[in-house]
């Protein structure tokens, strides 16, 4: 999904990068990502949020030699030994900061989306701050009831009903009105983010075979069957089916085409395993429901990797190009 200059918006676009962890993978696919835009010549202006430092040495390490424009955002803390693959307190307080001023750049409109590299949830006990992803971080800077967490690429995109929650916690959490919210949300998101004017979802059931008529777990009998054929019915202007049983809805794109728009997942590796398989490092996390545009990796910090100069950037760069489409689409541009 490459854009070229010749099909570029009338005003570049500017992305905010988020360096993410310093001691993991996101520099190094942010560098790479920024080699990637160079060699296309593309017309989108990445601006990284993280530690100058940091970015400095990835750069002489990956033998990158372009510029770098880099919001800092720890000038205090002394980079000059990075952190490789292990969790340390000035990283914690990088990533967070770097999305805090993201948000910041983009709401003064310096800044015309945001496109994150990861970082490790766990870095934040070292901080004492809250364990959180950036899902959560924006959905509460943006006062959002809810929002969705979609992963997708080119054929299969899955929606969330249920995030980071222990599985033993899913089935209580499920319920006919979220559910629907997550529908609502994810059909805005289709038709606004990605320009789908009659989307089609296909909601999993919970239970292996959607339950087999109650024999295997009933929460399809008791209110999913009858939740998914209310929401058909409401939403007159998309095709909504359901449960499926989610092991062979998930086989349909095996093959060519694109069956659904998005898949309903109850839980989340229901979804990110089969994306995960069919898709990653081809594929982009998008957070629908917010009043800006946010695309991120597929993947984590992967500290069994970071420092080796390894990792894979291509969903560094999906997640960057895809942004910068629903930039120019929103702006009424086409790529
Ligand atoms: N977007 C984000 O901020 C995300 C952050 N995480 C965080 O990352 C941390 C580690 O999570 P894990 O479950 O270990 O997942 P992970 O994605 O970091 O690593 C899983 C495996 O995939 C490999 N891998 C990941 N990205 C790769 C790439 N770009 N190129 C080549 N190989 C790659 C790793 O080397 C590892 O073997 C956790 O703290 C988690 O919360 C996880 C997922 C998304
Ligand atoms: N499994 C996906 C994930 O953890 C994404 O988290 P975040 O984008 O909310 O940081």
């Amino acid at each position: 999904m490459s854009m070229s200059a010749t099909d570029s918006p009338a005003t570049p676009v500017r992305l905010a990068l988020t360096m993410g962890d310093a001691a993991g993978i996101g520099p190094e696919v942010i560098v790479k990502t920024l080699a990637h835009l160079d060699a296309t010549q593309s017309p989108i202006e990445a601006v990284v949020y993280g530690s100058n430092e940091v970015m400095r040495q990835e750069a002489r390490a990956l033998g990158y030699t372009g510029a770098i424009e880099v919001v800092e955002v720890g000038p205090e803390l002394d980079f000059s030994k990075r952190p490789v693959g292990r969790l340390d307190r000035r990283a914690a307080l990088v990533q967070w900061r770097a999305l805090q001023r993201a948000m910041e750049d983009v709401d003064q409109g310096r800044a015309d989306a945001i496109v994150t590299a990861p970082w490790n949830k766990a870095l934040f006990e070292l901080a004492e701050m809250p364990v959180v992803g950036h899902t959560e971080v924006l959905q509460a800077h943006y006062g959002q009831d809810r929002v969705v967490m979609m992963l997708g690429g080119e054929r299969l995109k899955v929606a969330l009903v249920t995030t980071h929650v222990a599985l033993s916690e899913v089935s209580q959490r499920l319920s006919a009105p979220l559910l629907r919210e997550i529908c609502a949300v994810t059909l805005a998101g289709l038709k606004e983010r990605f320009g789908v004017a009659r989307p089609r979802l296909a909601v999993c059931g919970l239970n292996p075979h959607a339950g087999e008529r109650g024999h295997m777990g009933d929460e399809e009998l008791l209110w999913i069957d009858q939740a998914v054929a209310d929401l058909d019915r409401e939403f007159s202007d998309a095709e909504i089916s359901g449960p499926w049983p989610a092991d062979t809805l998930f086989a349909k794109f095996r093959g060519e085409g694109m069956p659904y728009d998005a898949v309903i997942c109850m839980y989340h590796d229901q979804g990110l395993i089969p994306l995960k398989l069919l898709h990653f490092g081809e594929s982009a996390n998008i957070t629908l429901g917010l009043p800006i545009i946010r695309t991120s990796v597929d993947h984590g910090t992967a500290y069994d990797i970071a420092g080796k100069g390894v990792a894979d950037a291509g969903s560094m760069i999906y997640a960057t190009e895809l942004a910068a489409k629903m930039v120019a689409r929103v702006r009424g541009g086409v790529f």
